[in-house]
């Protein structure tokens, strides 16, 4: 069944896979740039601004929590959490793993740190109390139904009343065939990034929007997705909706 996603502008947009994406991700940080530093702040600039949009009045007096993974992802989340604690809220933040962070993941935790975030441990009861939840565990490269400490957050976080945000993918589905081996986050909303992937199905995004990384259009078409022109215009977020299948 051919699936497509359509902007508020009419644009219309074919998902692709994982594969796809890593293609693009490769060439861009490899060849063209951006690199993956440039990327990752690209994705949690993004993020920072959808969650400030979601907030809208109340973003002053609100509380993020950021559960965050030792990748790509992570990293992502981990520099939402900083462009937000800039402005005065109060972000605290969780990891699967401190000591398997990624390089560039690294570096966005001791930004956020600088920032001041402040480190929790699972289940902390202060923490519970986030007005918002950046989910930012696992993006595409999950492998199989989550484990340990990542299992551990994506429960936490679906045993908590605030709204969920998920960084790509929801943490814990399947980026190509929208699946979930096991545990995964009840997003609210999804921000993907580039493009829309095969696995992102509304009844597990929520809310879809899709953020802009800076990739050079070129890059998508030597990755395989022909005739690609962007679908953002004036913007760096976008929403996103399902079309009715015809
Ligand atoms: N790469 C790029 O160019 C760009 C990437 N970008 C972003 O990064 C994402 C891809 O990044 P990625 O490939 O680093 O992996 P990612 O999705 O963060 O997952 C790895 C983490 O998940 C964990 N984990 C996995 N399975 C698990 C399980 N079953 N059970 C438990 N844990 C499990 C794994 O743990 P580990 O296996 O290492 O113990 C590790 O912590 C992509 O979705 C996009 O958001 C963008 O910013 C643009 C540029
Ligand atoms: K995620």
């Amino acid at each position: 069944m051919l699936r497509r996603f359509i902007t508020d502008t009419g644009y219309e947009l074919e998902p692709i896979s994982v594969a796809v994406m890593r293609e693009i991700d490769r060439l861009a940080v490899e060849e063209t740039g951006p690199n993956l530093f440039q990327m990752m702040e690209n994705a949690g600039r993004n993020l920072a601004e959808l969650t400030l949009k979601i907030l809208s009045g109340e973003w002053p007096q609100s509380r993020i929590l950021v559960l965050a993974g030792t990748g790509g992802n992570g990293g992502g989340g981990l520099c939402a959490g900083r462009h937000l604690a800039n402005r005065g809220i109060p972000v605290s933040y969780c990891l699967t793993d401190a000591h398997a962070l990624s390089g560039v993941t690294a570096w966005q935790l001791k930004l956020l740190v600088a920032a001041g975030g402040q480190e929790v441990a699972p289940g902390d009861p202060e923490a519970g109390k986030a007005d918002i939840i950046l989910d930012a565990v696992i993006g595409y490269s999950l492998k199989g139904a989550p484990s340990g400490r990542a299992k551990e957050l994506i429960e936490w976080a679906n045993a908590l009343p605030a709204r969920k945000i998920s960084l790509d993918i929801p943490s814990g589905v399947d980026a190509d065939n929208g699946g979930s081996p096991g545990a995964y986050v009840r997003a609210d909303y999804t921000l993907t990034l580039a493009w829309p992937k095969t696995g992102l199905t509304p009844e597990k995004t929520g809310n879809l929007w899709l953020g802009d990384l800076g990739i050079p259009p070129s890059v998508y078409g030597r990755a395989g997705l022909a005739n690609y022109t962007s679908p953002f215009n004036h913007r760096y977020l976008i929403p996103l909706t399902e079309t009715p299948q015809v």
